[in-house]
């Protein structure tokens, strides 16, 4: 059975070229035309995974209607996109795996809104966890969050068709958790590479991953997602990987901030995409809307804008009233 993936970014490739690793049939949709003439007769992707080796049973094509009449599909376009990018894909009953990580700037919508808007005759699920791209597609051991809309029958349908030796998901029946959690975590990631850009130190990166989770907890549990999902792979497991390590992109633009460069310049010429970038603007709206609790999101989403330095942000955060650790803000 062959699987789509869309979006030949450096996940869809990665986990395009993981689902073949078995022999199984990929068909990956990339926008840019170069890109499926290099796919199909290089078997690279030099655009935005150049380690990747594909093997030639991953077929690219250019035309999103090929992908039809598939029954999995991944979607793995940055989540700006996704609704543009899925209104193109023919509405069919089939199961749609979201794998990008990040809130719809104007309108607030989180991955499964947009899918449910735009395929409402799909199956969701969303498949989130700590991932770089580039150690997935070398083969190396990775576990994802598996969240399925349709349950117990939903996984069972699919865990034997994503999972692969090297590729374990788990199963989840929280969407939102699974997608709060990839969301948060790219925002705070920014602020981790902040701190590292300033040479602040590690003391200063774990508490803020400390305190970035409690943001993430309440966020998530005040829009229904679960604690339990946010401990897991999808949130404290993907919040610690991103926040640790220059392969992130999100941690690499918070360095970059902490170097003292605006968020333009440190943006400027890049084909990648930084998703929290453009989540930490309508997370902070959201956020304080609904009177949830998040000043590292603030933070961040006050350097973004230029606002405030990467020094002053700092500054602000600890300058804060002090309070207890759990519970309710005071
Ligand atoms: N790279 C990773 O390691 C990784 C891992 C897990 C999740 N993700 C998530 O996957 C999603 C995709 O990220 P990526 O790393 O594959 O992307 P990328 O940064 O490697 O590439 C950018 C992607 O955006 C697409 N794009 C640019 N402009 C577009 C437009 N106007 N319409 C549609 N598509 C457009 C490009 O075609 C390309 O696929 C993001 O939400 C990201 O957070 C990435
Ligand atoms: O490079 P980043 O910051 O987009 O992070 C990639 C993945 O989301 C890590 O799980």
């Amino acid at each position: 059975m062959t699987i789509g993936v869309i979006g030949a970014g450096a996940w869809g490739t990665a986990l395009a070229q993981v689902l073949a690793s078995d022999g199984t049939p990929v068909l990956l949709w990339a926008r840019e035309a170069e890109l499926v003439e290099e796919i199909n007769s290089a078997r690279t992707n030099s655009l935005f995974l150049p380690s990747a080796r594909l093997a030639k049973n991953v077929t690219a094509t250019n035309q999103i209607g090929d992908i039809s009449d598939l029954q999995t599909v991944l979607a793995v376009v940055p989540a700006q996109h996704l609704a543009r990018v899925l209104s193109d894909l023919p509405d069919r009953k089939r199961d749609l795996l979201l794998c990008s990580k990040g809130i719809e700037a104007g309108t607030g919508m989180l991955t499964g809104e947009i899918a449910a808007k735009a395929a409402p005759s799909a199956q969701i699920a969303v498949l989130s966890g700590p991932t770089f791209a580039h150690e997935v597609v070398a083969g190396l051991p990775t576990a994802v969050t598996l969240a399925c809309a349709g349950g117990q029958a939903q996984w069972e349908r699919l865990a034997p068709v994503i999972s692969r030796p090297t590729l374990r998901p788990y199963y989840s029946d929280d969407l939102i958790g699974a997608e709060i959690g990839g969301a948060v975590k790219n925002v705070l990631a920014i602020a981790c590479g902040v701190v590292d850009g300033l040479e602040l130190g590690q003391n200063a990166r774990a508490a803020l991953i400390a305190r970035g989770y409690a943001e993430m907890l309440r966020f998530g549990m005040a829009r229904g997602g679960r604690a339990d999902t946010l401990a897991g792979l999808c949130g404290l497991g993907d919040l610690v990987l991103t926040c640790s390590s220059t392969s992130s992109r999100n941690f690499s633009l918070g360095k970059a901030l902490g170097m003292g460069l605006s968020s333009a310049e440190a943006l400027a010429g890049k084909n990648s995409v930084a998703e929290g970038a453009h989540t930490a603007p309508v997370l902070a709206d959201i956020a304080n809307r609904e009177g949830v609790d998040m000043p590292i999101v603030q933070t961040v989403a006050a350097l973004l804008s230029g606002e405030i330095s990467a020094r002053e942000a700092v500054a602000r955060l600890l300058a804060r009233p002090l309070r207890a650790e759990a519970g309710r803000p005071q």
